[in-house]
């Protein structure tokens, strides 16, 4: 892969790196390039890389960018989000150090979560959009605003403690305490990772900091740091994200003398769509300049013009304007700032435009499932080996096995590629989707010699897939269809218009970019104005809208709707920032 100057310095740097820079400026590239010296590094065989990124989706962006740039063996490195860190080398190894885990517990993932957390804020009279903290820092000490929220989260742990199950939050606490009463663990995982890199570190929490500073100061020899990250583009907030200044991430890794770099250029965006979003930044720093500054680019805004009922029209009609005109599907993303108005926009596209592929994570039969064992088997049985997929397909099947392993010791000879011919020799003549993936797991727990009666986690995990995709299904206006065609289409390669929030296409680029609901309420959310000082919703109103606008590469077309209103009937109103903004727009 190509690097500038600016990035090549930084990838090559002999100490340990911070680079905070623009979006579009190359950080993750320079982070993949990093990787891969990283693994050409390693000493010794049992050497990995430790690749930390803030969601699953920004995990498989990365290993793919290695995969198809760089010769590396992809077993040299573990990338994923610190949860499945926390949870694969901290929690499962030594979780009979622990007095809680010790007797045995399960993971409850986002659907269960989400599922209790509702209702008990449904009981307690807060509305849907009312946050609730989850996270501890790591004090063990877990913050709500509200006294009506604390109740929420203490009676959320009570339902959860009585199915002996922890949540992602717990499970970085767990690990964190397990580090902190058995420092060997810190020692052996910096033994194993020698280099660690972060993407996103703007969106790190306190604990999440904590457990990676644990590795660095508690090892003998210090692996290498490389951290990426923009602090205008922290938008989890909320959730306890928190930016470090380099001072901080000195003070937190002891003694790592970090380097700090910074990138000058923006590969992504024209330079109209530089300078237009650049306004948004809370921090200012030199501006960037755009390598296709050439290029003019589109800024439209639709401020109050369309009424929330026209608008899924207005913005089909869009996509059909940039189809035309030979935009890519997966080159047009539509985005709001928060979830809530996603799934019906989604839905109404969907019928407004029946010919093209959409790629919208609310409708997945497998929505929320991120983690489930049995989500990976399906992408292996429901996927060719082809293309850009072959070595995903590795990946996945050595993913499988590495869960395998501890609980079925009689697996540890297999490999990825014995694993894929069992897999591809499974044959059905079902049409039925789920019915197909049912027998399909059957089949390879037989020819694995796997007894699910024997295994609770896997059993549990099996009828939790097929409770949420029935449902998923069930729910999903006719998208994906209950048949192994319709189910095969989700994960064929190119997958079609994005429909997602903010949060969710975070790090991601697209051609054109359709934003809607920047209103006060979503940008920034409630929870940043009700009983908040003014600063704070600005932050957050200018780090989303800095985001949302600095993911086109072309064209930008925003959307304020009219028609909105509250629960309390009130009009919802554009985005100040927005109102205020005097752009001459196309
Ligand atoms: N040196 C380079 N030469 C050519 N293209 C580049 C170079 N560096 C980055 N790019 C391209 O620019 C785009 C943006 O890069 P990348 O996603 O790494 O940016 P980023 O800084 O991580 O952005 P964000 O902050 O939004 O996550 C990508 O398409 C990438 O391939």
């Amino acid at each position: 892969m190509k690097l500038s100057v600016e990035q090549h310095a930084a990838v090559n740097c002999n100490g340990n790196a911070y680079v905070t820079a623009c979006p579009g400026s190359g950080k993750t590239r320079a982070l993949t390039a990093r990787i891969a010296k990283g693994v050409k590094d390693l000493k010794h065989k049992n050497n990995k890389v430790l690749a930390v990124t803030f969601t699953n989706r920004a995990a498989d962006e990365i290993k793919t960018r290695l995969e198809e740039n760089y010769t590396i063996e992809s077993g040299r490195v573990w990338a994923g989000t610190i949860h499945s860190f926390a949870l694969e080398w901290i929690i499962k190894p030594y979780a009979s150090y622990s007095a809680t885990l010790n007797s045995g517990y399960s993971i409850a993932d986002e659907f269960e979560t989400r599922r209790i957390i509702n209702k008990l804020k449904a009981d307690k009279g807060l509305r849907i959009f009312d946050d609730v903290n989850t996270s501890f820092n790591r004090q063990g000490m877990v913050e709500n605003r509200s006294v009506r929220a604390k109740e929420v989260e203490q009676e959320y742990r009570q339902i959860l403690s009585s199915r002996k199950k922890i949540d992602f939050d717990q499970s970085l606490y767990f690990a964190f305490q397990l580090m902190e009463a058995l420092p060997e663990i810190a020692q052996t995982l910096s033994n194993i990772f020698t280099h660690i890199c972060v993407d996103e570190v703007q969106d790190t929490q306190d604990l999440q900091y904590a457990i990676l500073s644990k590795i660095f100061n508690e090892s003998h020899k210090k692996p290498s740091l490389f951290i990426v990250g923009d602090e205008n583009q922290a938008i989890y907030g909320g959730i306890g994200g928190k930016s470090l200044s380099l001072a901080e991430l000195n003070a937190e890794f002891m003694g790592s003398n970090i380097n700090l770099f910074t990138f000058s250029d923006n590969y992504r965006s024209t330079q109209r769509l530089v300078d237009y979003f650049s306004v948004f930044r809370g921090i200012q720093g030199g501006l960037s300049k755009a390598t296709h500054r050439n290029e003019h680019g589109t800024i439209s805004f639709f401020n109050q013009s369309v009424d929330k009922d026209r608008l899924a029209e207005a913005i089909s009609e869009l996509i059909q304007t940039e189809l035309n005109s030979g935009t890519n599907e997966n080159d047009i993303c539509v985005i709001a700032p928060q979830w809530a108005p996603i799934r019906s926009m989604t839905k109404k596209l969907i019928t407004l435009l029946p010919q093209v592929k959409f790629d919208a994570p609310a409708l997945s039969p497998f929505h929320g499932q991120q983690d489930n064992f049995w989500l990976i088997v399906s992408k292996l049985v429901l996927t060719e080996s082809s293309g850009r997929l072959l070595s995903a397909r590795v990946r996945w099947a050595n993913e499988l096995l590495n869960n395998l392993m501890e609980s079925h010791h009689h697996t540890r000879d297999l490999t990825a590629k014995k694993l894929l011919k069992v897999i591809n020799s499974f044959h059905s003549n079902t049409v039925v989707g789920t019915e197909y993936l049912k027998e399909c797991f059957e089949f390879m727990l037989d020819e694995l010699d796997i007894d699910l009666a024997h295994d609770l986690l896997l059993k549990e995990q099996f009828d939790l897939f097929f409770e949420k995709a029935t449902s998923n299904i069930e729910n999903n206006n006719g998208q994906y269809e209950d048949t192994v065609v319709a189910l095969k289409s989700f994960f064929k390669e190119s997958t079609g218009v994005v429909v997602n929030s903010c949060h969710g296409v975070k790090g991601e680029e697209y051609k054109t970019v359709i934003a809607f609901g920047l209103l006060k309420g979503f940008v920034p959310h409630w929870s940043d104005i009700i009983n908040q000082p003014a600063q704070v919703g600005q932050n957050s109103e200018s780090k989303m809208l800095y985001v949302i606008a600095s993911r086109a590469k072309e064209k930008l077309f925003l959307f304020a709707e009219y028609g909105r209103r509250t629960q309390g009937g009130n009009p919802y109103e554009t985005s100040a920032m927005l109102s205020a903004y005097n752009y001459p727009y196309d």
